[in-house]
Order: C-alpha cells, then structure tokens, then sequence
C-alpha cells in the first residue's frame, strides 16, 4: 500500500512524544518471522530478522530482489504484522496511530493525484500531523523552490520523486523510511537528493534506506545491513562491510614468487597484471609486512579496497 493511501485513509492524531534518550534504538525488528500465505504453501519473507536503528543514523537496508527488505519495511511502518517475533517503533507497536506521526516514508508505489499542485499536495499532508514542518523548511530540505506552484503531473520523474520525498517529511518525522528514493534519477539529481537526505540526518533524524545503488549505500550509508533469504547476512560500516567480504588487493611489483605469495597467511588470490602482481588478502597489512620482509626490492606499492558492489556479491552468492 502506497504511503499516500497510509495518509489518506487513516490520518494519525496523538501528539508526538518525548526523544528518546541517543542510545536506545528508536525502532526494533526481534527475530522476526513473515510468512505470506499458509504455512504449507506460503512463501517466507523474513526468516527470524533482527535489527535496530538508533537516533540520527543513516542506515541501508541492501539485499537481492525478494530478500526481504519491503517486507521490513512494512512491517515498521505496521502496514503488516509479523508471523512471528516482536516489532517495535517508538516504544509501541507499529500498527498503533501513535508512532505514525513520528514516522514518514517513500515508498516504491506511491500514487498521488497530478491534478494537484505541488504546494497543494503539501498542504494535504501537513493537515494530517498535529506538529507538521514549516513549508519553507520542505521546499528548502527536497529543493522544491520554484516548482511548488505546478501541477504534480507535469513534473519531470525527478521532480516527482523529490515530492513524494518532501510528502514523507511533512509530518517532521524523527524517522524516515526511503524505500528505492533514487529509482529513474539521474546521477545530478541523484547526488540532490543524497544531499538532502544528508540534511535530515544532520538535524537528527534517524533515515532507513533500501537502494539497488550500491554506491548510493556507499556514499550515504553511516550503516549498511545486508540481507538475503530474508536473514541478516552481514553488518557494519561500507568500509567494514568492504573489508570482511574478501579481503583487499595489494598491487605492486615484486621478486617474490606466485607460490610463495600464496602459501601467506590469510592471502586468497595472487593474480599477475603485466609487470604488477596483485595479492589479494583478508588481512592486507600483515602480509604487506611479510612481503617487505621478504623482498626489499619490492615497489608500487598499492592498497585497495574491493567495491561494494564486489562485497555485496560476494555475501549474497549463496
Ligand atoms: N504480498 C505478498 N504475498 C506473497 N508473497 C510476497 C508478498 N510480498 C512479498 N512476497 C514475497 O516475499 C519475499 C520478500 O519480498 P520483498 O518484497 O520483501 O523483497 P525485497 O527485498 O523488497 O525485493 P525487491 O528488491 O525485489 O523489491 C519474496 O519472495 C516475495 O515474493
């Protein structure tokens, strides 16, 4: 269900509720379990998820198609219940109105009406939360100024995105799900909106973003948790994640020979590049140590990490 219909249909009405203190999360997925269908034939979503956010970070939900990360999606924003396990936003259940005027999201599928104006579908949602952000904060956060007056469906796909990202934050949510926020954008105005999306994590608002951009997690992400088969593969930093997922290359021109190069500790590949030869290693500085040792001969030097797209392969092969 798109956000708008969530919007639309069931506008929320508490007030929001003190912050909570930085270090709690704000929000909990407890060995979750999401089966659609019956428990013979059905399929099996998310298969005993775990995973918090905490106040003001950027987190990046990756994962293949159909890895579960829609489904964690809906289940925070209570648009679903688990099968099994506990979800938690705020305090409270997800599916209580009282998280919903905390929370705003950008959802895959979100239908608006283009016969309205920007600024009209602006002052729809802001009707809808008891403490909604100023319009001129959402023009300047989705750099919206200029085009509020023009109708919704004469926007270029890039403008519309950047409204449905402004609808998400009408509320002044402290928690924003972004679910595919880049999707169609040019690399310009994908690079807008990363810096918008920077903005509300400065001003303390917690963002979980799902991306097919790996880069996008790269350059955003504060934490990436990568999923598959609806479990938690792997977590950390995108350097952290770079770094445990096969290790990094060494690049430099050596005496040493092939097999000695492979009989290292924790090297797993040594290729040769022309004159270069390329180690691959999970633990790069010990064996840089070793081959200095062994070789004083040893030049152009170079370490590097693998991309993220590589460590992202790497964990969801299986
Ligand atoms: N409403 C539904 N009914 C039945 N099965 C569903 C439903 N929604 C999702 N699934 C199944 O649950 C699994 C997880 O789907 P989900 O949409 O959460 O994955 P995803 O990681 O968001 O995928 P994508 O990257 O393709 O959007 C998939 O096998 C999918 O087919």
């Amino acid at each position: 269900m798109p956000l708008t219909a969530i919007a639309y249909e069931t506008p929320p009405h508490s007030s929001n509720g003190p912050r909570i203190a930085s270090k709690q999360p704000i929000a909990t997925l407890t060995s979750v379990t999401k089966r659609y269908g019956s428990a013979l034939a059905g399929s099996l979503a998310l298969d005993g998820l775990t995973v918090a956010l905490h106040p003001g970070e950027i987190v990046a939900l990756l994962g293949p198609n159909g890895a579960g990360k829609s489904t964690a999606i809906k289940l925070l924003l209570g648009l679903i219940a688990p099968t099994s396990g506990t979800t938690r936003v705020f305090g409270s259940d997800p599916r209580q109105a009282i998280t919903r005027t905390r929370v705003g999201a950008m959802l895959q599928v979100s239908r608006i009406t283009e016969m309205l104006k920007v600024r009209e579908h602006l002052d729809l949602f802001r009707s809808y939360y008891p403490n909604p952000l100023p319009i001129p904060d959402i023009l300047r956060i989705a750099q919206l100024q200029g085009i509020e007056e023009r109708l919704f469906g004469q926007l270029s796909g890039g403008q519309k995105q950047r409204v449905l990202f402004a609808l998400a934050l009408c509320g002044n949510p402290d928690l924003i799900f972004l679910d595919e926020p880049t999707v169609g954008m040019d690399i310009e105005a994908r690079r807008g909106l990363w810096a918008e999306i920077r903005v509300l994590a400065a001003l303390g608002k917690t963002v979980l973003l799902t991306t097919h951009y790996l880069e996008e997690a790269d350059a955003l992400a504060d934490r990436i948790i990568v999923i598959n088969k609806g479990r938690v593969i792997c977590e950390g930093t995108p350097s952290e994640i770079k770094r445990n997922s096969g290790g990094r290359r060494i690049r430099c021109n050596t005496s040493l020979s092939v097999a000695v190069l492979q009989s290292l500790d924790s090297v797993t590949n040594v290729e040769q590049n022309g004159e270069a030869t390329i180690v691959t290693a999970t633990h790069a500085e010990n064996v840089v140590r070793e081959m200095l040792r062994r070789d004083e001969t040893l030049s152009g030097l170079e370490i590097a990490s693998p991309a993220l797209e590589d460590a992202f392969l790497a964990l969801t092969k299986n």
